[in-house]
């Protein structure tokens, strides 16, 4: 049976290592945000950007929404996100990656509707990576409770849920260079990625 299938894409955080917003980042004279916006609508039935510039959006194919619970960093974006989704499942990554590997995606996605559960993240090895991975909607009242009571770390509740953890070997297959999971957190980041060349 065809399923209703939602993507996240974080985008209300404050830059500060970036010094402007990253909503803005370009790449090849396009924002990231807007490449990622068309991409995931290759596979997903509906988009959501949780933003504080929810007029950044007015022109484009997703869903503007913004923090319900403020200043907790992506936790409380990735909340927003999965309390105005459609879906049992919502993927989510973060405005500032500038890579979309869709078979990866795919290759998720089939992983947990056949298991059932809190969501499906990748391990770098001992660590988690909480973007380019899914989240159920059934763990929003978790969340709630986590940030209320003072929480912040992803990988602290996580770890307390039932999610599907994918072996960095296994996920490398996909994308040898790790490319898939980077983020851009300062200007140095955005040189070295286009000086680079390398892609998966
Ligand atoms: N909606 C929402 N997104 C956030 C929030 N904090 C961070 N994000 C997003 O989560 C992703 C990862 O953010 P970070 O790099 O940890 O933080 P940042 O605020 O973007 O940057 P720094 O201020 O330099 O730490 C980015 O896409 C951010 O836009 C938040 O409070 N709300």
């Amino acid at each position: 049976m065809e399923r209703f299938n939602s993507a996240i894409i974080l985008a209300g955080g404050k830059s500060s290592r970036m010094g402007y917003n990253k909503e803005l980042i370009m790449i090849d004279e396009k924002r990231i945000v807007n490449y990622q916006i068309e991409a995931l609508h290759g596979i997903f039935d509906e988009i959501i950007v949780v933003t504080k510039n929810r007029e950044f959006y007015n022109d484009l194919d997703c869903r503007a929404v913004s923090d319900i619970i403020e200043d907790k960093g992506p936790f409380g974006g990735i909340h927003a996100g999965l309390v105005a989704s459609r879906s049992k499942y919502s993927y989510v990554m973060a405005c500032d990656m500038p890579v979309i590997n869709t078979a990866y995606i795919n290759f998720m996605k089939k992983n947990i509707y056949q298991k059932d559960v809190d969501g499906c993240m990748t391990l770098y090895g001992d660590h988690i990576e909480p973007f380019n991975a899914f989240y159920s909607k059934n763990i929003v009242m978790d969340i709630e409770e986590y940030l209320y009571g003072g929480g912040y770390s992803i990988h602290k509740l996580v770890k307390t849920l039932k999610f599907i953890y994918i072996e960095e070997n296994k996920a490398r297959r996909f994308s040898p260079n790790w490319e898939m999971f980077i983020n851009f957190n300062t200007r140095e980041d955005i040189s070295i990625y286009l000086g680079s060349g390398s892609s998966d």
